[in-house]
């Protein structure tokens, strides 16, 4: 089946309404549909029902704020990234700036207790609540994973939550701070325009967000046209990874975004980035694979996108380097 890119009208229903926001709570079927037409449209939704509980939301959210809120000699103590740990301004290894700082985490919880002696006053109770809380996030990527699935109609519906779920997986979690605008504003006259976290796309599977109640996410459509994101506690945000791209043989689209600073309230948002062991083999799902939609990507390993990952700057369309030839003809044609 061919899939339509969103047409004129469907492009300015989603300026003007906003991106699509699904109701877990809503008929199974109605629900994977929903979350099939999001991910072909837009790479993106919101869901509300989700069912991770509000207390594990503020206990996470409260270690994270207890962390900023220290010193900046406190915090460089769980620095620098190596990409995990804590950093400020930089963001990864090839000069990328942004205002923002970090907190860049494994989901392996061996990993967190180990960090979490350089980042909290009580390492016991910080990797209790991150590993509680990456439990239930995990949990929910994967019901997403199974939804996706089953609205693909492919025939093993677990084959996306599989990656995740597995022990040895490669999921990240991330805090980041955006300092409020109040302090200098009067020096900056571009502050309507600062950006915290530049443009890119994820690298994994899937990417589950949620932030206080400051805006500055927004999505970039087909067109190159920013759309904000209204900030919304209660809700998460979810995108589609590279990984996801390839795994849907671009059925699925990886959104580019950015998050801009530019509150007069510090904005902090919790991210869990969905991601396959190391050693997992990513490449388009056969059911995906037709005569009329040869493979668009090659095979990979997770490990070796990760390398081209952090070989190259946030912004790069990665996913490119990883096309069939056939794939790079026609881009040339
Ligand atoms: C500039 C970089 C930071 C990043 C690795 C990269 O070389 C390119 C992708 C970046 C990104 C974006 C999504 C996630 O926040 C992240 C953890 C990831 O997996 O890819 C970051 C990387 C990072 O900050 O370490
Ligand atoms: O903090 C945000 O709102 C977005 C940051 C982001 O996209 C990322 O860390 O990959
Ligand atoms: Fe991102």
């Amino acid at each position: 089946m061919v899939v339509p890119s969103p047409n004129p009208i469907q492009r300015e229903r989603i300026r003007n309404i906003g991106v699509p926001i699904i109701d877990l709570s809503r008929k199974r079927s109605q629900v994977s549909d929903l979350i099939v037409k999001a991910c072909e449209e837009y790479g993106f939704f919101k869901v509300i029902n989700h069912g991770v509980s509000k207390d594990i939301i503020t206990r996470m959210e409260k270690e994270g704020l207890d962390f900023f809120a220290k010193s900046s000699l406190e915090k460089q103590k769980a620095g620098p990234p190596n990409p995990l740990g804590y950093g400020i301004k930089n963001i990864g290894f090839n000069g990328d700036i942004g205002e923002v700082e970090y907190l860049l985490l494994h989901t392996n919880p061996l990993s967190i207790s180990q960090r979490s002696k350089s980042i909290s006053k009580d390492p016991i109770k910080f990797s209790c609540v991150v590993n509680e809380y990456i439990e239930a996030v995990r949990d929910l990527a994967c019901e997403i994973l199974d939804l996706m699935a089953e609205g693909l109609w492919v025939h093993d519906k677990s084959v996306l939550s599989n990656f995740i779920r597995d022990v040895d997986s490669d999921s990240v979690m991330r805090l980041n701070h955006y300092p409020s605008t109040f302090k200098d504003y009067s020096k900056d006259c571009h502050i309507n325009n600062r950006i915290g976290f530049g443009e890119h796309s994820d690298p994994q599977i899937l990417t589950l967000l949620r932030s206080n109640d400051v805006d500055g996410l927004q999505i970039s459509l087909e067109d190159g046209v920013w759309v904000p994101v209204p900030a919304d506690p209660a809700a998460f945000c979810v995108n589609v990874g590279d990984a996801l791209q390839a795994l849907t043989n671009g059925r699925f689209v990886s959104v580019r975004h950015r998050a801009l600073a530019n509150s007069y309230k510090t904005r902090m948002s919790m991210i869990y980035f969905g991601a396959p062991p190391l050693h997992s083999r990513i490449s388009p799902l056969p059911e995906l694979v037709t005569p009329q939609k040869p493979s668009l990507y090659r095979s990979f390993t997770w490990a070796e996108y990760k390398k081209a990952t952090y070989s190259l700057r946030l912004s790069d369309r990665r996913l490119d380097l990883f096309k069939t030839r056939q794939e790079n003809n026609n881009d040339l044609a």
